[in-house]
C-alpha cells in the first residue's frame, strides 16, 4: 500500500467508524473530493476499508479495544495488516514505527480461537445475542458470521423484454473480455467474474441488464406476476424489484411503485427510462396508510412488500450495517414491518398473492412478522415456496415453506420471503373446519 493510499484509507476510516453515514457514501464522497486518486488507488482503498469493516469486531479485539479504551484507527489498521493480510513486520508500510512493529509481533500471537463468540463470528454482541435468543446454535452463528466475511459476487439480471441471457453473455465477452456464468437458480441471472464496472458497458446503458443479486431475482418467480395483471410494489425504493416485475409482465398491465422516499423513487426514473418499461406508475406516499393506497383496496393480483429491514443479510456488501443497527433499531423496524404488511395486504384481491420479503436472516423480521400477520388475518394462507419454485423448474434446497437463502448455502445475500394468498373469509373458515374434522377423524382412528 502506498503512503497516499494509506493516508486516504485512514481519513475514510476516521469518518466511517463514526457510523453516522453508510460507509459506501463516505467512500464515494472521499473519492469525489480527491480526484488525484487513480483507479488502482481507489480499488485498493475501498477493498481495505470494506474488509476492515467486515472484520471490525476481530480487529478491535486484536487491537485491545475495551469499553474503557477504544483502539485508534491506526491500531486497527495495524491489526488488519498483521492478522487479516498476514504481513510480516518487515512488510508493514513505512508509516508504522518500531513501537508499532513490536505491537504487531504481540498481535500475531493472539489466538482468535480463544476469543468470545462475537469476535470469532466478527459480529457485534447485540447481533449474536439476537441470533442465540432466536434458537440459533453457536455453530450457526459462527457459520453465518464467517460467510458474511466473504466479498459478494457481482450478479446481473437480463431485462427479458430487451435481451436474452446468452446474447448478453456473448456481448460482455466481446465488449470487455468479461466472463459470466448463468446463475444456478434465476433464469435471468448472470454471475460476473471479477468486478468490472458494468455501468460503463452498452448493455447496461441501453437497459439490457441491471445489477441485482440472484436472491432478489427469485422474488420475481415467487410473485408469479403475469401479463396484464394489476400489481403493486409497495416498498419500491429505487425499483430493483419493480423493474423485474415490469419485465415479467412484459410491459403490460399496471404496476404501481410506492415508496415514502422521494429520493429513492427519483433514482427509479433513469432506470425505468433505460429499461423500456411503460407499465410502471411510481407514486410517492406519505405513509403506508396514504389515501392513494386506500383507493386500490382489493384490486391487486399481486402485492410485493420488500420491507424496510436491518439489512443483516447484505453484510458482505454493507458490513458497516452490523454496527449501525442495534437491538432497539430492529424492534423499531419490527413495528414498521407489521404496519406495512397489514396495510399492503388490503390491496390484495381474493385469490391474489402477497409476498413479504426482507434481506435479513433475523426471525424477528421474518417468520415472526408473517406468523403474527397470519394469526390475525384468517383470509390469508401461506403458500409453499418450494412448490412454487419447483413449478418454475427451479431446483433449490429450502428448509421449509419459506424462501430463506444464505450466502454459505446459495451464494446469494441472506434473503427471506414468504408467499401468502388471499382466500375469501368463508373459504378460509370452511378449510379450517375441514382440517379440524380430519384431525378429529385421525384422532378417533
Ligand atoms: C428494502 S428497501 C426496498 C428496495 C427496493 N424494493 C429495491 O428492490 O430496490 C425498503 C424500502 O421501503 C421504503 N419504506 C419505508 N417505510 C415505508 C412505508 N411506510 N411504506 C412504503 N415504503 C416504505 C424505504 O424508503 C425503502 O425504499
Amino acid at each position: 500500500m502506498t503512503p497516499k493510499q494509506l493516508s486516504a484509507t485512514l481519513d475514510i476510516l476516521n469518518s466511517a467508524l463514526g457510523f453516522n453515514a453508510p460507509a459506501d457514501a463516505v467512500v464515494s464522497r472521499h473519492f469525489r473530493e480527491n480526484k488525484d486518486l487513480g483507479h488502482k488507488d481507489r480499488a485498493v482503498i475501498a477493498e481495505t476499508v470494506f474488509s476492515m469493516l467486515r472484520h471490525l469486531p476481530q480487529l478491535e479485539w486484536i487491537a485491545g479495544s475495551t469499553e474503557a479504551r477504544l483502539a485508534s484507527t491506526r491500531e486497527l489498521l495495524l491489526a488488519y495488516f498483521t492478522r487479516i493480510k498476514h504481513l510480516n513486520v518487515r512488510e508493514l508500510p513505512s508509516v508504522f514505527t518500531d513501537e508499532d512493529k513490536e505491537r504487531a509481533g504481540a498481535m500475531k500471537g493472539m489466538a482468535l480461537r480463544d476469543a468470545p463468540l462475537n469476535v470469532r463470528a466478527a459480529m457485534p454482541q447485540w447481533l449474536v445475542d439476537a441470533m442465540l435468543a432466536e434458537g440459533q446454535t453457536e455453530e450457526q452463528v459462527l457459520a453465518m458470521g464467517l460467510a458474511m466475511l466473504q466479498s459478494a459476487p457481482l450478479d446481473i439480471r437480463v431485462n427479458s423484454i430487451k435481451a436474452k441471457r446468452e446474447a448478453v453473455a456473448a456481448e460482455l465477452k466481446a465488449a470487455g473480455d468479461i466472463n459470466t456464468m448463468p446463475t444456478p437458480y434465476s433464469p435471468w441471472g448472470l454471475r460476473v467474474e471479477g468486478k468490472p464496472a458494468i455501468n460503463k458497458y452498452k448493455c447496461f446503458i441501453e437497459g439490457r441488464v441491471e445489477v441485482q443479486d440472484e436472491g432478489s431475482q427469485l422474488l420475481g418467480l415467487l410473485s408469479g406476476v403475469k401479463r396484464g395483471q394489476m400489481v403493486t410494489d409497495f416498498c419500491a425504493g429505487a425499483g430493483g424489484k419493480t423493474l423485474l416485475l415490469g419485465a415479467m409482465m412484459q410491459n403490460t398491465g399496471r404496476l404501481y411503485a410506492f415508496d415514502v422516499s422521494e429520493k429513492r423513487l427519483a433514482n427509479l426514473k433513469p432506470r425505468l427510462a433505460r429499461s423500456g418499461l411503460s407499465n410502471v406508475n411510481p407514486q410517492l406516499i406519505a405513509s403506508e396508510t396514504d389515501q392513494k393506497i386506500k383507493r386500490l383496496a382489493g384490486k391487486m393480483d399481486v402485492v410485493l412488500v420488500d420491507s424496510p429491514c436491518s439489512g443483516m443479510g447484505t453484510l458482505r456488501r454493507n458490513p458497516d450495517l452490523k454496527m449501525r443497527q442495534s437491538a432497539a433499531s430492529v424492534t423499531e423496524l419490527n413495528e414498521k414491518q407489521r404496519a406495512i404488511l397489514k396495510s399492503a395486504s388490503r390491496l390484495v384481491k381474493n385469490g391474489g398473492r402477497l409476498v413479504y420479503a426482507t434481506c435479513s436472516f433475523l426471525q424477528s423480521e421474518n417468520q415472526a412478522i408473517v406468523r403474527e400477520f397470519l394469526a390475525s388475518h384468517p383470509d390469508f394462507q401461506l403458500l409453499d415456496a418450494r412448490e412454487l419454485l419447483a413449478k418454475e423448474r427451479v431446483e433449490i434446497a429450502l428448509q421449509d415453506e419459506y424462501l430463506q437463502l444464505t450466502p454459505a448455502q446459495h451464494q446469494t445475500d441472506a434473503f427471506f420471503a414468504a408467499v401468502l394468498q388471499r382466500v375469501s373469509a368463508e373459504k378460509a373458515k370452511a378449510q379450517e373446519e375441514s382440517a379440524m374434522l380430519s384431525a378429529e377423524d385421525e384422532a378417533a382412528e
